[in-house]
């Protein structure tokens, strides 16, 4: 094979609703960020596989015959990601990288968690073939890791895309055309990946990174994808304290299970939420409605707060995220955590006919507070791969 290069990125999200209750089976729906991870892969002459990933600060390098010889103990799953027995899968993979790389066990867990991840792919996908060439291989990533906004699941996304479009290369297909069922292979993939570090993952981030756009979500059910023809603009706010998804995905269980009826209606009560939300959405998209649309947007702020509320009783806030909606509150504005909670990042509603002044003064009192603020537009496209030679 001529030397090839295959370019991947895909975006962050963020949930707008359906967070903790998505895990129990509820409606969630999320949405692509503009922010992005990219992947570039080249095949080289160098008998060796170069990993530089520069968000966690990984710049190993290891031997390709290493690679292949392991490659050859591997069971090939590149059309059935499904049908990998993930824990046997993992356990031998992380034994190959312990003992590959000097050191593994003094790195920190991001770094870690990232090199298992993409030998866990490699094999997944080569398994039983030789790779027999070099790839240099480098990520770069616009997001936060670590804080909600689907960090992992687009550098899931981008391992997987760039692995798939290899191995479709070697086999003399096109890396570049994706329809829904290539789509939904990646995202397979990408899940697998997300449960490396998340546990037992709804598949939300892994599908909107994918997908992009708008994702309305429900486990074991195919996604709804709508195509967004509104600028949704937040505010993205980081409150600077980091979290881990699978302590509050703990945490949120722990209450519901407690409690088991409130929990029940907790959940029930974001269901609907999410669905209803869903709606105004759906009409602010198709412009079906009379008047300005300032009376759906009232409504979607409306129940922003109320699934804020709903999601801070299941003890997944943080004084941070209180204070970021104390601040959004005083100044007009609905606000919810996304994601996991505990930290991570607040996202504020920005309706179309929002004073600039208000806004401005709102960002000013946040920064004050010691938070980051960055004011976005939603809905970015899902995977891309292109390819040069
Ligand atoms: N840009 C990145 N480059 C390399 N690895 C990443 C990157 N983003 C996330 N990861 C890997 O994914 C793991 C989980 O990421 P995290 O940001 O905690 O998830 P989330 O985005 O769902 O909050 C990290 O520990 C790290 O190993
Ligand atoms: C809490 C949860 O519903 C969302 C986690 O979101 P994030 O990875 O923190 O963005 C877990 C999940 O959906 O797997």
């Amino acid at each position: 094979m001529n030397t090839l290069c295959i370019k991947v990125t895909a975006p962050g999200k963020v949930i707008l609703h359906g967070e903790h209750a998505v895990v129990f089976g509820k409606t969630a729906v999320a949405i692509s960020l503009g922010l992005r991870a990219s992947m570039l892969l080249k095949t080289t002459s160098e008998p060796r596989i170069s990993l530089n990933f520069t968000t966690v600060g990984i710049k190993e390098s290891i031997r390709l015959d290493l690679v292949d010889e392991e490659l050859s103990n591997c069971r090939r799953y590149t059309e059935d990601p499904e049908g990998l027995p993930h824990e046997e899968h993992l356990i031998k993979t992380e034994n190959f990288v312990r003992g590959s790389f000097q050191g593994f066990d003094l790195l920190k867990n991001t770094q870690k968690n990232a090199l298992v991840a993409f030998f866990y792919v490699l094999f997944g996908i080569f398994g039983g073939e030789r790779l027999a060439c070099g790839l240099d291989i480098s990520l770069e990533s616009e997001l936060t890791v670590g804080a909600g906004t689907g960090s992992s699941a687009s550098f899931a996304v981008c391992l997987a895309g760039g692995m798939l479009g290899l191995a479709s290369e070697k086999r003399g297909g096109s890396a570049e055309t994706l329809n829904f069922q290539d789509k939904m292979l990646i995202s397979k993939w990408a899940y697998n990946c997300e449960r490396i570090t998340h546990g037992t993952p709804s598949g939300i981030d892994n599908t909107t990174a994918t997908f992009g756009a708008l994702v309305s979500f429900r486990k074991g059910e195919k996604p709804q994808l709508l195509n967004l023809k509104l600028d949704l603009r937040i505010l993205l706010v980081n409150s600077r304290v980091s979290r881990e998804t699978q302590v509050l995905a703990r945490k949120a269980r722990e209450v519901v299970e407690r409690n088991r009826e409130i929990g029940e209606c907790v959940l029930g009560g974001i269901d609907h939420i999410a669905k209803n939300a869903l709606k105004i959405l759906q009409k602010l998209c198709s412009g079906d409605y009379e008047g300005g649309s300032d009376c759906l947007y009232a409504h979607l702020a409306e129940l922003w707060n109320m699934n804020h509320c709903l999601l801070a009783s299941l003890c997944v806030s943080h004084p941070a995220l209180e204070s970021i909606r104390a601040s959004a509150t005083s100044h007009g504005f609905a606000c919810k955590l996304t994601g996991a909670g505990g930290g991570g990042y607040a996202i504020v509603l920005v309706p179309p006919n929002t004073r600039q002044s208000l806004l401005e003064g709102l960002t000013r009192e946040l920064l004050s507070k010691g938070f980051q603020v960055v004011d976005t537009n939603l809905g970015g496209p899902g995977v891309t791969i292109s390819t040069s030679s």
